[in-house]
């Protein structure tokens, strides 16, 4: 079975933050993983992960203003400076939140909305994905790229799987991988299967959420009772983040879960 992680931005929210560690391992999460650490101090999330006999997951890289509608800024050359601070910031929490860890230290990198020249463009993200990936090499971390659908995120640079492998594939360093997430995917795409099939390789990390409207498995189109048995069946060793929008109390949406760990 994949590490099922509670991805507590859009999880436990009935909690403050920090009280959401103790609630997901009241539900039995063992892996966390959420957006932004940036926040709070290191020591003081990694208390909370320690005290609950937990594991951190996955966090992001810097994405700019994010009230303010960024969604990474990779590809934007005038702020060039800003994408390396981020990526020193991420360095310096990965240190607290996986020393220690056994397996996958992930990174996500929100590449960002395009503005401008195509060209630029295309050499500011090679770039900025190289300078973080040398980088994090030396610190041991896989960086992770994930692309997201046009309806909820306009003027995203990375919509598609093939864009994203292509651009990995254009960045050429080791520790660059894939961020799949279901719900993204089926909305631009479909083929959820194939894909993993065809890809299961060059994927790191997995998130989920049902379509359209992005709650959890059970309340949409998605055949998540097949889709997550095609991951055991395909030997996937990586984790799965319950990224949706509970429908309802968090506790109350975890059903499809725990029959799932039950069959
Ligand atoms: O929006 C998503 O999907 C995410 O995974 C966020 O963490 C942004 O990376
Ligand atoms: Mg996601």
């Amino acid at each position: 079975m994949p590490k099922y992680a509670a991805n507590t931005t859009m999880l436990f929210q009935e909690h403050d933050f920090l009280d959401r560690f103790d609630a997901a391992g009241k539900a039995g999460f063992q892996f966390i993983e959420y957006m932004f650490p940036y926040p709070y101090d290191a020591h003081e999330l990694r208390a909370k992960l320690d005290q609950n006999n937990q594991t951190q997951a996955l966090f992001n890289l810097p994405a700019g203003d994010w009230a303010g509608g960024d969604r990474g800024i990779a590809v934007q050359p005038s702020r060039q400076d800003e994408f390396r601070e981020g990526v020193g910031k991420a360095v310096d929490y990965a240190a607290v939140l996986y020393k220690d860890v056994q397996g996958p230290k992930l990174v996500n990198v929100l590449v960002g909305k395009a503005e401008g020249d195509e060209a630029i463009t295309r050499r500011t993200v090679i770039g900025n994905l190289q300078y973080a990936a040398d980088k994090f090499a030396d610190a041991g971390l896989t960086l992770i790229i994930e692309p997201l659908n046009p309806y909820d995120v306009p003027g995203f640079y990375l919509y598609g799987t093939q864009n994203t492998l292509n651009l990995i594939e254009e960045v050429g360093r080791e520790n660059v991988q894939l961020q799949y997430d279901f719900y993204h995917m089926q909305r631009v795409e479909g083929r959820l299967t194939q894909t993993v099939r065809e890809n299961l390789d060059k994927i790191a990390h997995i998130q989920l959420a049902d379509v359209p409207g992005r709650h959890q498995p059970g309340t949409g189109e998605i055949n998540y009772p097949f889709l997550l048995a095609e991951l055991d069946r395909l030997n996937y060793k990586g984790y799965v983040g319950l990224e949706y929008i509970p429908e309802g109390h968090t506790e109350d949406t975890l059903g499809w879960l725990k029959e799932l760990k039950t069959s």
